[in-house]
């Protein structure tokens, strides 16, 4: 549904983005992740149109969209980082302009705005003005624009960022939904557990590409996992062994005639995953493109 290919973007004399490629199938979630900097949002900025790359091609459903914009704009839901509502209007109001500017209109329109008011646990607050509601309300009003003509191609630049749990879960429930239905989602985050909820595939941005793509567990299995073991002697202390081979690890210990009372194996984590993306452009990432290749 998307293909960017060799994306580069200069600002002043620095690449935000720099050979940035990136796929996304029909039904896929991608949770885009990397360090502040990385280049996520001008990636996003670039797929919307905002932002011109100086190199690179991006495909949308098929359609040039550094030459057919528009018509490849069609296509897409954006839900940017920086709010883009009007404030003196009320959310339907703000849902019906969007609406429009996709094209929907009479009872089709008020249908799906019903919907995606629905989805997003906003149905009480349609008539409200966007300007009175909370940072995490006025997030949920631009998801809901972003999804209001069930676009194929949605684009959610870190989309719960400062919410509550009831939010979250609300923006998590429709992304899941949307893309089980065929949306191809472009999902930017610093909230880890979120991607798993997704059970999203990832990719791993850092100065300006894509240094790894993979499900969670290929990304993370270069990475130790934990070994927690309690034992039967009060006097001795819990071990918590980084390992990559728990079954070897463990054999060893029994064999040393250590007695345990449990034994627990933590998989590497997505939090892990990026703890290792800050050893910079050292072993981890080379490791990450190791993966990736
Ligand atoms: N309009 C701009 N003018 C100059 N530099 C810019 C502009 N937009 C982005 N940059 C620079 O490009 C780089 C990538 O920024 P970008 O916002 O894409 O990163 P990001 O991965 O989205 O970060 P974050 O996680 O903080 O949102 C940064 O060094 C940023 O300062």
């Amino acid at each position: 549904m998307l293909i960017a290919e060799g994306l580069v973007k200069i600002f002043g004399r620095r690449p935000a983005l720099d050979g940035f490629d990136l796929e996304v199938a029909p039904g896929e979630i991608v949770g885009l992740i990397g360090h502040n900097g990385a280049g996520k949002t001008t990636f996003v900025e670039v797929v919307t149109g905002l932002v011109r790359p100086d190199r690179g091609n991006v495909r949308i459903g098929g359609l040039d969209a550094l030459r057919a914009g528009r018509a490849a704009r069609q296509l897409l839901g954006v839900a940017p980082q920086e709010l883009a509502l009007y404030n003196r209007a009320t959310v339907r109001e703000n849902l019906r302009l969007f609406a429009g500017i996709a094209g929907l209109r009479g009872r089709r329109r008020d249908e799906e705005i019903a919907r995606v008011l629905d989805e997003l646990h906003l149905s009480a607050l349609a008539n409200r003005l966007v300007g009175v509601l909370s940072g995490g309300q006025r997030r949920r009003v631009q998801a809901a624009t972003a999804m209001v003509a069930a676009p194929p191609l949605l684009l959610l630049d870190e989309p719960t960022a400062g919410a509550d749990p009831e939010t979250r879960s609300a923006l998590l429930a429709a992304v899941k939904t949307r893309a089980e239905a065929g949306t191809a989602v472009v999902y930017t985050t610093h909230y880890l557990p979120e991607l798993v909820d997704l059970d999203a595939t990832l990719a791993l941005a850092r100065a300006g590409r894509v240094i790894a793509r993979g499900t969670q567990r290929e990304l993370t299995r270069h990475l130790p996992g934990e070994l927690r073991v309690t034992f039967a002697d009060p006097g001795e202390p819990d071990l918590r062994l980084p390992t990559t081979d728990p079954g070897a690890d463990l054999a060893a210990l029994l064999a040393s005639g250590r007695v345990p009372v449990s034994v627990d194996v933590r998989r590497p984590s997505l939090d892990d995953l990026y703890r290792s993306m800050e050893a910079g452009a050292g072993e981890g990432e080379q490791e990450a493109r190791d993966v990736a290749a």
